[in-house]
């Protein structure tokens, strides 16, 4: 009785922003329905409201453990009081007009595991929340905290987000968990894994602005081209004094190895470096015709077939990312295309084994797998170049800080369907090369000119016997077990890691529920919500509200869980699951001719 009087206390300071049920009777009783999920005080979602929060009479409840009040009209501050909500787990408020600084008890809620502020008006400097061990996502974006960014507990956190904020002074140490995309728009905040440590003494507040645009384009493409040269420039040197070794005594071998004689080896390949004679050496010829040649190779596909290597180096770079296996920079070439170039991390895959993929990939073409327009493979260093797509990817549209309306059951089913299909086919081509895309998800799901969704990256890290350390670390194994084949003996084909992957996607499609840095803890969590039997709970509150037939979303959800099986070899094809899809959007289809939908840009009509 206590927590009802509390929840009605708490619901009197708030109104439902839409007129038909502001005129329906307001109290505890069934009239909520539309407006709230299972509102028996553990869960709280709130649909629709305006007014303000009241974090005093919301505490009465005080075995309230998820509260949701993501997308609403509500303002007002969060008090001090909200540390009475003791068994909170779950705090999402994004998307309303809270503002103030949060009060420092929040810190106390030691349950804590999601809180998600972004999108409001928050102000001040924002606590620390290092304390609470199980917090394990922080979206704090588009809001206006200032001051210092405080310590967290970076290595526990999934998602952390404090872009478009005020913040200035040094970045703490992330432990390389999160990209510049978690911190940009807050121009005096400097370091890692912002590209520009730029002197903030330089900046008036305008010109810091420019400048840290600036210093983004213009260092990063130093940088870029600068480990690049030095990597060279290395290798000339210990290629070239490897064959004078040959040929030359054992003094000659001792002198080489001094520090001295490195100097000057290195002043004599730098000037070397400004010949153009040398520079048709590295960019056109094989430096070592044993390994792979040092050249660009331009692909058949490609739209560049006159681009050099020269030109990525002399083309100013801007970092888009650091992940498990590279970091990744967008590259824009004079009166060329804008590239991606993906610096893939030296331990990922052998010089051999990524030829020999990119080679067998160029032969297996689909229009929803986005083509390498070239790659450069060395012994020390492995490029590959796309052609930048400006539309963005599935994550950014699943979970960029604008909300979609438009972004309906058809289009998702159809996204579905389109990935899905793809990687049955890459499957079936690359099936007997051991190709499997390892490392599918949102991000690299991008959406190209045609608004087609296309996945990129396919497999271009480490090959079929090894396993990658930063991955085992953060991904549990167990799930990941692949099956044997049966049908080759030697080459072992993780397609099943493909197909768990594909799951999540599609988990994130229905949730709209964020997975990062390959833990999939999205999975878990809509098992345990199904396991309570809130099934309806897991579904994104957008396709909710847009009233849709919620079956269609459970067939897809069980094909989703299908693929998620922790038992590898209960996950089904991707053939299968491309049929099991097709299947549900046909029937979506079907069920939809006759009602009117609003046309959207991701609408069926657009993507087939
Ligand atoms: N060709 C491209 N055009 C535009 N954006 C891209 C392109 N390729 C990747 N991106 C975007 O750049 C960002 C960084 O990509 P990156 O590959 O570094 O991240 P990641 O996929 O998480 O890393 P990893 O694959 O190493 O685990 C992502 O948001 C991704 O969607």
């Amino acid at each position: 009785d206590d927590t009802k009087r509390s929840l009605v206390r708490f619901m009197e300071q708030l109104l439902p922003a839409d007129k038909a049920n502001r005129n329906e009777s307001w109290g505890w009783n069934n009239e909520f329905r539309p407006l709230y999920s299972r509102m028996d005080g553990h869960y709280l979602r709130f649909l629709n409201l305006i007014g303000t929060f009241d974090a005093g009479s919301l505490c009465g409840a005080r075995s309230l453990q998820v509260l949701s009040l993501n997308n609403n009209g509500i303002s007002g501050e969060i008090s001090a009081e909200i540390a009475n909500c003791k068994h909170l787990t779950h705090l999402y408020v994004s998307g309303n007009r809270f503002a103030g600084q949060l009060p420092k008890s929040i810190s106390h809620l030691s349950n804590l595991k999601r809180v998600d502020i972004s999108n409001n008006n928050f102000t001040g400097e924002l606590l620390s929340l290092h304390k609470i061990p199980g917090l394990l996502s922080f979206p704090a974006q588009n809001n206006h905290f200032r001051g210092k960014l405080p310590e967290f507990g970076f290595a526990n956190l999934e998602a952390f987000n404090v872009s478009n904020n005020e913040f200035s002074g040094q970045i703490p140490d992330i432990r390389s968990r999160f990209s510049a995309d978690s911190f940009s728009g807050n121009p005096s905040l400097r370091g890692q894994p912002l590209p520009n440590p730029c002197p903030p003494s330089l900046s008036s507040k305008a010109a810091s602005k420019k400048w840290s645009t600036d210093c983004l384009l213009v260092y990063t493409g130093y940088a870029f081209l600068s480990s690049v040269i030095g990597l060279f420039v290395i290798y000339q040197i210990v290629s070239k004094s490897k064959s004078k070794d040959e040929k030359t005594d054992d003094v000659d071998n001792a002198e080489s190895n001094t520090d001295d004689n490195s100097i000057k080896m290195n002043a004599i390949s730098s000037d070397k470096f400004k010949t153009s004679e040398y520079r048709s050496e590295y960019s056109m010829t094989s430096i070592d015709s044993e390994v792979a040649p040092a050249a660009l190779v331009i692909l058949n596909s490609s739209s560049a077939k006159d681009l050099k290597f020269e030109d990525l180096l002399r083309a100013p770079a801007e970092l888009l990312g650091r992940g498990r296996h590279g970091t990744l920079y967008k590259v824009m070439i004079d009166d060329g295309p804008t590239l991606v170039v993906k610096r893939i991390k030296e331990r990922a895959i052998s010089s051999e084994e990524f030829k020999r993929r990119m080679l067998k990939m160029d032969q297996a073409k689909h229009p929803n797998v986005l083509p390498a327009m070239a790659f450069y493979c060395s012994k020390q260093e492995k490029l590959l170049v796309y052609e930048h797509q400006s539309n963005g990817s599935l994550f950014k549209l699943l979970h960029g800080s604008k909300d979609d309306d438009s972004f309906d059951l058809g289009s998702r089913l159809n996204i579905a369907s389109r990935i899905a299909e793809a990687l049955a086919f890459m499957h079936k081509e690359l099936r007997e090369d051991g190709i499997a895309h390892g490392n599918l998800k949102s991000t690299n799901i991008l959406f190209n000119k045609n608004m087609d969704p296309c996945i990129s990256e396919y497999r271009i890290t480490a090959s079929k016997n090894q396993v990658q350390p930063e991955l085992s670390q953060s991904i549990n194994f167990a799930k990941f077990t692949p099956a044997q084949d049966h049908e080759s003996d030697h080459i072992l084909f993780k397609g099943d890691i493909d197909i768990y992957s594909l799951g999540v996607i599609l988990l994130e499609l229905l949730t709209g529920k964020m997975v990062q840095d390959g833990r999939f803890d999205l999975a878990t969590w809509v098992h345990s919500v199904i396991r309570e039997e809130w099934t309806a709970e897991v579904f994104d509150r957008a396709l909710i509200a847009e009233g849709v037939n919620e079956g269609r979303m459970v067939d897809l959800l069980q094909v989703a869980l299908k693929c998620v099986a922790s038992s590898p070899t209960k996950r089904p094809s991707a053939k299968e699951v491309s049929a099991m899809i097709n299947g549900i959007k046909e029937e979506d289809e079907r069920s939809i001719t006759l009602e009117t939908r609003d046309p959207s840009p991701w609408s069926r009509d657009h993507l087939s």
